[in-house]
């Protein structure tokens, strides 16, 4: 039995009990509205997933009820069918332009109006499927699936746009780069499995150490990098320094196992290509390296 939930506008009572009665028999919940107005309201409560609309009402017909539901947001791709006995040519076209996806002639047989919804249920159904898989992919195609931060593609993405702003009006930005510290190591020793874990949590420290303005993401393997737009150098280096001691202060899941990384920080300049920021930003994690590792150089 199908769940979706159908909204029935109509001024005459009757109407509302016969018609709500074919659809609850078909499985349907059934909300009613006897009026435009009253229509509005119930529809944003409940987002049905269909609305057979009456055209000829007092105050507000149906037409005005259609133009104002698809107003709303989250109302906008919620089909309407029109159900009416004014079916002429004008009028037809008046509740396409208005919306409308259907039309269905008063006094309706059963049979054509349960098969005209269920198309109408299936489509909206099949609409709604296809839009969350779009959102899926779309945060697919950015985010890093072993650690949920932002992926290699969109950090170089935000680090240009950021700079156009930070340009523009005269702000500065900083990044950091960070690489783990002997990681192969932990990986020959504990196995990949723990090396997994080992960048969750590290990608979890970064997570909750940076503001909900900075951009950070998983730059590769075992780098990450934090994009801090509005943030001087000083400030994103303390950011870069409080993480490295955490880092190095965290429990990695298994007896005795902590980690610490090497980070760089560079703030960028006025009209310096992205490559050239980002490289200044690896020299200096370079730098942290061959320095003797666990230290973040700016
Ligand atoms: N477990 C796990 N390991 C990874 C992943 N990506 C890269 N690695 C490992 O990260 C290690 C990086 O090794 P190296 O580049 O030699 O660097 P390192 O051992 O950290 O040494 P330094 O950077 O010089 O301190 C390699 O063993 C890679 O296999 C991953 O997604 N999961």
């Amino acid at each position: 039995m199908s769940q979706e939930t159908i909204l029935i506008v109509d001024d005459i009572p009757q109407n509302l009990q016969i018609l709500g009665q074919v659809l609850s028999q078909e499985g349907y919940r059934v909300a009613v509205a006897t009026n435009g107005l009253q229509a509005l309201d119930v529809a944003a409560k409940v987002v049905p997933d269909l609305i057979l609309l009456d055209v000829m009402m007092p105050e507000m017909d149906g037409f005005e009820a259609c133009r104002r539901l698809k107003k709303i947001d989250e109302l906008v791709n919620v089909p309407v069918i029109f159900l009416t006995a004014r079916n002429s040519t004008e009028d037809v076209v008046a509740g396409f332009e208005v919306g409308a996806v259907d039309f269905i002639s008063k006094p309706f047989i059963n049979v054509e109006l349960l098969a005209r919804v269920r198309t109408q249920v299936r489509i909206n159904t099949l609409m709604k499927e296809l839009e969350q898989k779009n959102k899926e992919l779309e945060e697919k195609a950015v985010h890093d699936d072993l650690t949920g931060l932002f992926n290699h593609g969109y950090m170089f993405e935000r680090l240009s746009y950021c700079q156009q702003l930070s340009w523009r009006y005269h702000t500065p930005l900083s990044v950091i780069m960070f690489d783990l510290d002997h990681f192969k190591q932990v990986n020959d020793t504990y196995g990949h499995q723990v090396g997994d874990t080992v960048l969750q949590k590290v990608s979890n420290v970064i997570k909750n150490a940076v503001r909900q303005v900075d951009i950070a993401g998983r730059y590769g393997g075992e780098e990450f990098m934090i994009i801090c737009p509005e943030t001087s150098l000083e400030n994103t280096f303390m950011l870069a320094e409080r993480i490295r001691e955490e880092i190095a202060n965290t429990l990695m899941g298994v007896e005795g196992l902590t980690v610490t990384i090497s980070g760089g920080v560079a703030e960028s300049h006025e009209n310096e290509p992205v490559e050239r920021l980002f490289n200044r930003a690896d020299e200096l994690l370079y730098k942290s390296k061959h320095s003797g590792r666990n230290m973040i150089s700016c």
